[in-house]
């Protein structure tokens, strides 16, 4: 089954009046890196002035609620902190509300400073993470600084540019032959897309640690209900009026799939057209599809 493509004011204006929350994704939805994609300024500003809610949900770990927010002003887009939802705070909302986290026990973080801000603000204590001892090397002569430690009752991996064998053997240690100790990633998205293209992203800073572990790790992020669970939770919503939109068919799309939310996958950020169109085109089948988002800022025209 293929999914309806829209191109047209009225195609547009069907879907926005269906829609009462817009989940929107951010990296390859709302900016490309640095760029903002043209044409979403005015879609945000419009969606609010007639209404709509508009949530931000996003799987990059590494910025809390606090710097999306900054980055957001710097980038000129309004948002309020609560309508941001990033896998570093709903990481940090799954340890506190449903793993219950101990308060006598620390999480070893693979990750930067906004995924610690995020579990500092619900009091949970972590070690590793953008502690310099850990931003550095260590030969395979000298493992005195990678030993067990009691304290240590869970890993949480997500995107890290430090990113060494030392916090893996230190996060591969704690996890050894240790079931108690949770195994947790933010989320699993293979690649990062950027400059008009893609890097790697958390999942695969997290492969070589489920690798070597032989662990299966509990994921947060985009696709899997936790994260729709945790919004839903908090911003109180009929799922059945809400729509998905994204640019990666197996985070953001099946994400609004698996929780009776339609989707509306754009282009230009990681999944390209042939893997919605053609022979080789994915299982995974959005509702709708267009170009860009920006493309419903006709609308605001139309006003
Ligand atoms: O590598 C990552 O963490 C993700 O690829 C990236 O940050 C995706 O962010 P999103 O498209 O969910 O905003
Ligand atoms: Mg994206």
């Amino acid at each position: 089954m293929a999914p309806q493509t829209l191109s047209t004011v009225e195609e547009y204006k069907k879907l926005v009046d269906s829609v009462e929350v817009f989940l929107l994704d951010c990296d390859g939805v709302i900016y490309h890196g640095p760029q903002v994609v043209p044409g979403v300024k005015e879609v945000l500003k419009y969606l609010r002035s007639i209404g709509k809610r508009i949530l931000f949900v996003t799987n990059n770990a590494s910025k809390s609620r606090r710097m999306y927010k900054s980055t957001f002003d710097k980038l000129g887009i309004e948002v309020s902190e609560n309508e941001i939802f990033g896998s570093a705070y709903a990481s940090a909302v799954y340890m506190s509300k449903i793993l219950q986290f101990p308060k006598d026990k620390r999480v070893y973080v693979i990750g930067q400073a906004g995924l610690e801000e995020e579990l500092d603000a619900v009091g949970i204590a972590h070690a590793g993470g953008s502690d310099p001892e850990d931003r550095v090397f260590i030969d395979q002569g000298d493992y005195s600084s990678v030993v067990a430690d009691p304290s240590i009752g869970a890993v949480l991996c997500g995107f890290d540019a430090y990113i060494n064998y030392k916090k893996y053997s230190k996060a591969y240690t704690y996890l050894k032959d240790n079931e108690g100790c949770h195994f947790l990633l933010t989320n699993q998205d293979a690649t990062f897309p950027t400059n008009g293209t893609t890097y790697p992203g958390s999942g695969a800073m997290s492969a070589p640690l489920v690798f070597a572990s032989k662990r299966t790790p509990t994921i947060i992020g985009k696709p899997n209900k936790i994260m729709m669970d945790a919004i839903i939770a908090e911003h109180h919503f009929d799922p059945a009026k809400a729509l998905m939109v994204g640019d990666n068919l197996s985070t953001d799309i099946e994400f609004g799939l698996g929780s009776g939310v339609r989707t509306l996958l754009v282009f230009g950020g990681v999944t390209k057209r042939e893997q919605v169109f053609g022979d080789n085109a994915s299982e995974t089948v959005p509702d709708f599809v267009m170009e860009s988002l920006g493309d419903l800022a006709v609308l605001a025209k139309e006003k």
